[in-house]
């Protein structure tokens, strides 16, 4: 039998398509190493998104492939993680320590962003990445309900704040700090100030994604906070109701006015599932998220249902990725999840260094 060369087995490469990256794994950049040793190839790969079990998946499937199509008789296949740091604003600089923030927003309330923002943040933890969650939403901080966190945050300095934490993510939100009903009567700069200094003061440690979820609604407040927070990209989560779809559309004109990108759109309640028969039905009308996505030549992430479980395991502080991470909704946030991250990880990646402090002393 002749050898097995290099070119045979980019050639088998070329032919598998990464699920979420869509694109195949050299035109990817994920082939970090080859090495042909007898009758064994051995292939290293880097994924730069968080997948959890779809990486055992695609390395058996790169492993079958080889054995099957490349000649070689074995094939030894490593998948490693490595998520990378991605550009902010161009007038701002990133938080050390915290890879990318990504801002979750919605043109107008009670469209369930919270919901979403919760489980997409678990559904990264769950997937293997480092996860903090900033309620930037300070009209109506709900994340420490929907986390299940109750208490204060400890300071040890005096100075900074210990996030609270609970199913492995790190979370801060204004709820831990001021009575239920106080911000209400905050106006925009104190809004901007108050979130700022949550952001900034907390001891984040390192993350690879801050999930921060924003006030709904596009004026001024969240126009500032897209322009101050350093964000590496934004998702908007939208109902299919012509209105909800055209207030978010004025989200997708607000970040796109900063320079943002947005990684793609959210459908939720899309379809309601009778809990009694089982029966589908678009209450509020059907494909409107996906048109609004195409229309604005955004990505469609992906939908929810209309499901009175969410809203239950939400209410009880166990959101449905860690309450029932085996369901079918899991599975949604997961997709929605990896295709945020992936999208992220096709973006200008952020390579500035931490530079010393540069001291000038008079002698
Ligand atoms: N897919 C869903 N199915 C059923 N109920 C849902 C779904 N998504 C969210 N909900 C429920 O809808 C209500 C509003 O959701 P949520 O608080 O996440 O919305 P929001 O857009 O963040 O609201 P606000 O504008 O107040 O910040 C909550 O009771 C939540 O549990």
């Amino acid at each position: 039998m002749s050898e097995v060369t290099r070119e045979q087995i980019d050639t088998v490469l070329q032919g598998i398509q990464e699920r979420y990256l869509e694109k195949d794994l050299v035109a990817a950049n994920m082939v970090k190493d080859v090495e042909i040793k007898g009758d064994t190839v051995f292939v290293h790969i880097e994924q730069n998104y968080p997948s959890g079990g779809y990486r055992d998946e695609l390395a058996d499937e790169i492993k079958a492939k080889l054995e099957a199509e490349s000649g070689i008789a074995k094939a030894e296949v490593t998948i490693e993680q490595k998520i990378a740091a991605h550009t902010v604003q161009k007038s701002l600089k990133r938080i050390e320590g915290i890879k990318n923030i990504i801002a979750v927003a919605s043109g107008k309330g009670g469209v369930g962003k919270s919901t979403t923002s919760v489980n997409i943040a678990l559904a990264l933890a769950a997937d293997g990445a480092s996860v903090g969650m900033l309620d930037a939403d300070i009209y109506g901080p709900s994340q420490p309900r929907m986390l299940g966190i109750s208490g204060q945050p400890q300071s040890d300095d005096g100075k900074t704040l210990e996030p609270m934490m609970n199913y492995d993510i790190k979370a801060m939100s204004i709820g831990f700090l001021v009575e239920e009903d106080t911000p209400m009567i905050w106006r925009g700069p104190m809004v901007t100030q108050a979130l700022e200094q949550l952001l900034n003061d907390t001891n984040w440690g390192e993350l690879d994604y801050l999930i921060v979820d924003l006030p709904p609604g596009t004026g001024d407040t969240q126009l500032t906070l897209s322009q101050k927070i350093p964000v590496s990209g934004a998702v908007i989560v939208t109902t299919p109701q012509d209105i909800a779809l055209l207030d978010a559309r004025k989200g997708l004109k607000m970040f796109e006015k900063v320079e943002v990108p947005v990684l793609g759109v959210v459908e939720n309640m899309s379809i309601h599932i009778c809990s009694e028969c089982g029966h589908a039905e678009h209450i509020f009308g059907e494909g409107g998220g996906k048109r609004m996505a195409d229309e604005s030549d955004v990505d469609y992430l992906g939908a929810l249902p209309l499901d009175y479980t969410i809203c239950q395991q939400a209410d009880e502080g166990r959101p449905t990725v860690v309450a029932d991470p085996d369901s079918k909704n899991t599975e949604l946030y997961k997709e929605i999840s990896r295709k945020m991250s992936a999208r992220l990880a096709s973006k200008g990646k952020d390579y500035s260094t931490k530079f010393p402090n540069i001291v000038i002393q008079n002698t």
